[in-house]
């Protein structure tokens, strides 16, 4: 028999929030049947509009705030609001901490495992922290735009004040759009997979004020490349290197392959706890170098490293945490599966001067399992996966290995809860607070170091 859902599409309801998804949506119930709620705060009451009815839960969103709740703040511009870049905007920032440190404390509750997890370190600015843009270019009424997708759509909404970003990123984006409409350079069109450029990926670095930008292409050929080239190096002075990323493909994968370095250099240099790093256009950079260096910091400080120590950093990327480990221990094995990262990396520690770190291209689960065969017994392990977290494989091959400690560098609370049970079977425990520092704010993205210790010796 089917079951009648308490809730009608396009139906309005007046509702109390009680929770906050992970998502950052309101989350209420009629008749204890869920509703996602866009833009609304938990011990609000709110008219809602219900929008998509699902089996077991719907999606709506919030009509008028009948009662507001005091962490709610007005945001700041109208335009981004309609894309998802800043999901969290309406929300006061402590609360968005909060926030923050619960989630962690949720998933490791649906896991049972019991951990305690400090307050979120925030930022003082929390704005305008991001050292890199990814912004697609469309054509709208006619005119080339850049922008961000509306929520749930890919329309473009012309966008210059990306309020998250670096604002000489913001600048440079709007500078290189009235480049290429100058040049009349056709935008990339979905439908008919027609149309010459897609993206434009701005780099800045944080200290060093070196720009790239990469003009992420359809097509091989870039029209009125040489007079697009000029104007970019004339107008934005911090340039130091463009970039053109082909990607033919009909995909929402936004980088292709192949780069082809238009002007300066292939990559650009920045610093990050006291070292040089080279950056490619393809190599992960942590995008909040300001919270970064205090993540780093703290994973270090609880990795608690001997001058005889051997450490493995797996999901290494650049190098970054490797070569700032290096200076403390006797040897770091890093590996990444992007080989542009790695070239970057075994670059940096010769710009560092640091000899000590063996950098390898490969699956983190794969060469894991191949240095645990070859013997290699490190004395610590550092793992900072994507959000999909380890595969239970380099687990096992961790547990096999037996470091003392484990440092998990996670953003994503989810897949860090269920590893850590997987962890815990294999003899590893949660002894001290998990740390979430806040790499993104006014977004639903938690990162955090937790420390896992094998019990006994
Ligand atoms: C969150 S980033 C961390 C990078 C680096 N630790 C940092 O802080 O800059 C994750 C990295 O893992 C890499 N990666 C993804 N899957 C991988 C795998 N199976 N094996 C090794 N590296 C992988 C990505 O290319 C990316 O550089």
């Amino acid at each position: 028999m089917k079951t009648q859902v308490p809730v009608q599409k396009n139906q309005k309801y007046d509702v109390e929030v009680t929770d906050l998804s992970y998502q950052g949506l309101g989350v209420a119930k009629i008749d204890d049947f869920p509703i996602f709620v866009e833009n609304a705060l938990p011990t609000e009451l709110a008219t809602i509009l219900v929008t998509k009815v699902k089996k077991n839960f719907a999606f709506g969103k919030a009509l008028k705030i009948i009662r507001q709740s005091q962490d709610r703040v007005k945001p700041i511009d109208g335009a981004y609001t309609q894309t998802g870049i800043a999901p969290l905007q309406h929300l006061a920032y402590p609360a968005q901490l909060t926030f923050k440190q619960h989630q962690i404390q949720t998933d490791f509750a649906k896991m049972k495992l019991d951990v305690e997890v400090a307050p979120t370190i925030g930022m003082e600015t929390p704005y305008h922290y991001r050292n890199k843009a990814q912004i697609p270019v469309r054509m709208l009424n006619g005119r080339l735009q850049t922008g961000f997708y509306r929520k749930h759509s890919h329309d473009l909404v012309p966008i210059e004040d990306f309020y998250i970003q670096d604002p000489e990123i913001d600048k440079a984006v709007v500078i290189v759009r009235d480049i290429l409409r100058k040049f009349q350079i056709t935008p990339y069109d979905e439908q008919t997979h027609r149309g010459v450029i897609r993206n434009i990926m701005v780099r800045r670095g944080h200290y060093s004020h070196e720009m790239m930008v990469v003009l992420i292409t359809k097509s091989k050929k870039l029209p009125s490349q040489s007079d697009l080239v000029s104007e970019i190096v004339e107008q934005l002075p911090e340039v130091k290197s463009i970039v053109q990323n082909i990607n033919p493909k009909a995909t929402n994968a936004l980088m292709g392959e192949k780069n082809k370095v238009l002007w300066g250099k292939g990559s650009i240099t920045d610093q990050l706890m006291g070292l040089t790093f080279e950056i490619s256009p393809n190599s992960f950079y942590q995008v909040n170098p300001i919270q970064t260096e205090k993540l780093y910091q703290l994973a270090i400080q609880k990795a608690q490293l001997n001058k005889d120590d051997t450490v493995i950093d797996a999901y290494c990327g650049i190098g970054t945490i490797s070569l700032s480990l290096a200076k403390v221990v006797k040897k770091v094995y890093g590996v990444e599966i992007v080989p542009e990262a790695i070239e970057d990396a075994k670059r940096n520690a010769k710009l560092n001067n640091i000899t000590n770190c063996r950098f390898m291209v490969g699956k983190a689960e794969e060469q894991l399992a191949k240095w645990q065969k070859e013997g290699l017994k490190p004395d610590v392990i550092v793992v900072d996966p994507p959000r999909k977290g380890l595969a239970e494989s380099l687990i096992r091959s961790v547990a096999e290995m037996s470091p003392q400690r484990l440092i998990y560098v996670s953003c994503n609370p989810a897949t860090l809860a269920r590893d850590a049970k997987l962890f815990s079977e294999h003899g590893y425990q949660i002894n001290q607070p998990i740390q979430p520092v806040d790499q993104f704010p006014q977004t639903v993205h938690v990162e955090s170091v937790t420390v896992l210790e094998r019990i006994g010796k």
